[in-house]
């Protein structure tokens, strides 16, 4: 299977690359192709052209959006650009982002980006390869990066 990797240089950790390990440990026979943009708003086309031009199956779309309001703007804007592009494609781009101000202390954040850059790779697993058991996780509560909210 074919995977696309976008990620950006404005990122203050390496997700694609932590994407990148989790995805090789938990599948063999993944062609794996990565481009990397300078921030979030220039995913949108970049995981667009891994569809389209580098048959990608799947894309994930790795990104740190800042704590300034502008940088939320921005966030936001390549969030829309993500769903339009999945629309257009018919094809899932799983964006994974970590805002900056999600955590304070710098090691907390970098925690937090290798975690849920991994938890959503595995994510990709499951869906691509092991469908039932993404199916098991309904309605469980499900979190990313930091602890699951749990069932209610
Ligand atoms: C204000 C701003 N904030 C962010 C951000 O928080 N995170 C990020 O990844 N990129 C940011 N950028 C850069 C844009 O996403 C984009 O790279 C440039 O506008 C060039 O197209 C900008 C311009």
């Amino acid at each position: 299977m074919r995977i696309g990797i976008a990620d950006t240089t404005f990122a203050r950790f390496d997700m694609g690359a932590a994407a990148i390990d989790e995805l090789k440990n938990n599948a063999s026979d993944l062609k794996i192709i990565r481009t990397t943009v300078p921030g979030v708003k220039d995913l949108p086309v970049a995981s667009k052209k891994l569809i389209e031009e580098e048959d990608c199956e799947i894309v994930m779309a790795l990104g740190m959006p800042g704590p300034m309001e502008k940088d939320k703007m921005c966030a936001h804007e390549a969030s829309t650009g993500l769903i339009r592009a999945q629309l257009m494609t018919n094809t899932h781009i799983l964006e994974v982002f970590v805002h900056e101000d999600e955590e304070e202390d710098p090691k907390e954040l970098k925690k937090l980006a290798e975690n849920r850059a991994r938890e959503h790779a595995r994510n990709l697993i499951k869906m691509m390869f092991h469908p039932k058991l993404m199916r098991k996780e309904a309605g469980k509560g499900m979190r990313e990066g930091k602890e699951d909210a749990g069932p209610l």
